[in-house]
């Protein structure tokens, strides 16, 4: 088996991994340790491991490093494992991974398997993005692209706090054109998720379960600062899904089109729209869940 690890987030993450690892081998468990040095990394990596014949591509890292691991594993024999090491690491609160480094190095031992159907983006310009859990367009994916990584380092979440509350006064919410399997729907931000949870531990969309095929799809008619922040105020109150301006719907294939909006993708930017989104042709297996 093979660890791909990001050590973006630095020390603390570095001793969580080490834990981990001192747990897998004291199971009799032998991974081998491959280091991302910047984006795209993990990816290839993954790659080059699935055709090595590795049955298991471990990602230690957040939601961006697992969403890279799969990419680099799709369409191989390897399965996916998770240590993690993320800053909201949303797919391991949603699939109930152990949060402890040991305790997620014994999970990993247990083999237990479960299977998830990624989502796969296919930018206009054309490019390909796979995501894990969700994919958003509009100002969430503002924030993300403009978020300071280094803050996010020592301060993690607090981050995309002050990060949001900058984009409040600057994001111009410009107007999205959603189709939703041959239906035309307008809004300002939309979230594409395959999981109910969002930005952590916060609910989204509460009846989406992983591995099912489709998309659950959030869209929001916010225009303004005001309703904007009482949205954000809602998340973590776990209230979102029921406020007014939030829809929530239904689609197999959702493409989106609009002027310079922003797309972020398991919560690392992506670029810009337009694009069509639909399932990964096949399962990812996941182990440990
Ligand atoms: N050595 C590196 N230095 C800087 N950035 C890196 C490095 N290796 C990978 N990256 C980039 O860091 C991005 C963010 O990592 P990741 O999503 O795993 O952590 P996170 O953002 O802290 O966690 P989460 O997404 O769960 O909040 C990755 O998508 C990748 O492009």
């Amino acid at each position: 088996m093979l660890v791909v690890f990001n050590p973006a987030a630095g020390a603390r993450r570095r001793r969580r991994l080490t834990r981990a690892l001192d747990t897998m081998l004291g199971l009799g468990m032998r991974p081998e340790l491959a280091e991302t040095a910047g984006p795209g990394d993990a990816e290839r990596l993954a790659r080059d491991g699935a055709a090595r014949g590795e049955a298991l591509v471990i990602a230690a890292g957040g939601d961006g490093t697992i969403a890279e691991v799969a990419s680099g594993i799709a369409g191989s024999d390897a399965s996916l494992g998770v240590l993690p090491l993320g800053t909201a690491n949303v797919l391991a609160w949603e699939m109930g991974l152990a949060m402890r480094p040991e305790d997620a190095a014994g999970r990993l031992a247990s083999g237990r398997m479960v299977e998830l159907r990624p989502g796969l983006a296919r930018f206009s310009d054309g490019r390909a993005r796979l995501f894990v859990q969700m994919l958003g367009a509009g100002f969430d994916a503002a924030v993300v692209r403009d978020l300071d990584t280094g803050l996010k380092r020592r301060i993690g979440k607090g981050a995309y706090v002050l990060e949001t509350l900058r984009q409040l006064h600057r994001y111009q919410f410009p107007r999205i054109t959603v189709d939703m399997d041959g239906e035309i729907h307008h809004a300002t931000s939309a979230i594409i998720t395959k999981g109910r949870l969002y930005a952590g531990r916060y609910r989204l969309a509460p009846e989406a379960k992983q591995g099912e095929p489709g998309f659950h799809v959030a869209l929001f008619s916010a225009r303004g600062w005001l309703s904007t922040a009482v949205l954000g105020a809602a998340l973590p109150l776990n209230l979102l899904p029921s406020m007014p301006g939030v829809r929530l719907l239904r689609a197999s294939r959702v493409s989106l089109t609009g002027e310079g909006v922003p797309v972020q993708a398991d919560g690392d930017a992506a670029g810009t729209l337009g694009m069509t989104v639909a399932d990964m042709p096949g399962p990812l297996r996941l182990i440990g869940a």
